[in-house]
């Protein structure tokens, strides 16, 4: 379970506009095991920034992060090993094949041999990667070195499991193939927190959805909740109601 208390975190501005950008505003939810929680929200809505203090690699201004109920500033480490994370940038290294970054993030972890064989061989199976698992991944489409990012994210077995925007650049086949692979994961009880800027793939995946725009959360509930909130029988119209904007919601 992961849990979001008040988050709030700026950036000094840049160029000639310094105004001090504040990405994420008193942001709060809970991401519930075994279900999967969608981030749904514009281009610089604060998806990535509010996922990045999630995962302890940017400390927030104000309010905690809890990851099955405990705070992540007193063990960061300690969260760490509970989550496992798809970041935005997927650094997967390129002289290395699919498996062996995998390898090396089990190694990372401490695992045993036979251990990481073991979840390599399950994570390979589940991601579809059995074609190019032992090639250098030098040169893969973006879906291979995605899936390899997210094999290596999970070969831990974390409980929690965070992705900023999984889908991103995928073709259909892929994105279906992935979208089957989050709901095993929740099937499984794990927490699953993903993050998109489209409706549709969260409205298709999430149990519940927290909608941000401007670094705010401006509501939550499930698809169904959300609808009644806007007194809008289409998901999209509610949505639109929601964002105040349809600009940067879709594919
Ligand atoms: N390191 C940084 N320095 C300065 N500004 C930043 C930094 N990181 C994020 N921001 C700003 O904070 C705001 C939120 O950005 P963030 O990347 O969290 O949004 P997002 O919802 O993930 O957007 P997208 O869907 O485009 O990836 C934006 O205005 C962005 O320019």
């Amino acid at each position: 379970m992961i849990t979001a208390e008040h988050l709030r975190k700026t950036f000094p501005g840049k160029g000639k506009d310094s105004t001090r950008v504040v990405a994420v505003d008193d942001v709060g939810f809970t991401a519930h095991d075994g279900q999967i929680t969608g981030l749904l929200g514009p281009n610089g809505a604060g998806k990535t920034t509010t996922l990045r203090m999630l995962y302890t690699l940017m400390a927030p201004e104000q309010g905690r992060v809890l990851i099955d109920g405990r705070d992540v500033a007193a063990d960061p480490a300690a969260a760490r090993r509970a989550l496992g994370v798809l970041p935005d940038a997927r650094g997967v290294y390129k002289r290395l094949t699919a498996r062996e970054n995998i390898r090396y993030f089990g190694e990372l972890h401490g695992l045993s041999r036979a251990d990481i064989e073991q979840r390599t061989q399950a994570l390979s199976q589940a991601l579809q990667m059995d074609d190019f698992l032992d090639r250098q991944t030098e040169g893969f489409s973006q879906g291979q070195r995605t899936k390899t990012a997210i094999a290596r994210a999970l070969v831990h077995d974390p409980r929690n499991v965070i992705l900023d925007e999984p889908t991103n650049g995928l073709d259909v086949m892929t994105t279906r193939g992935l979208r089957g692979f989050l709901k095993q994961l929740r099937d499984e009880g794990r927490c699953v927190i993903f993050s998109s800027h489209i409706m549709q793939e969260v409205a298709a995946l999430c149990d519940r959805i927290v909608v941000i725009a401007h670094g705010k959360v401006v509501a939550q509930g499930t698809s169904d909740e959300l609808r009644a909130q806007t007194g809008e029988d289409n998901l999209e119209e509610a949505f639109v109601k929601l964002i105040g904007s349809e600009e940067g919601l879709h594919a």
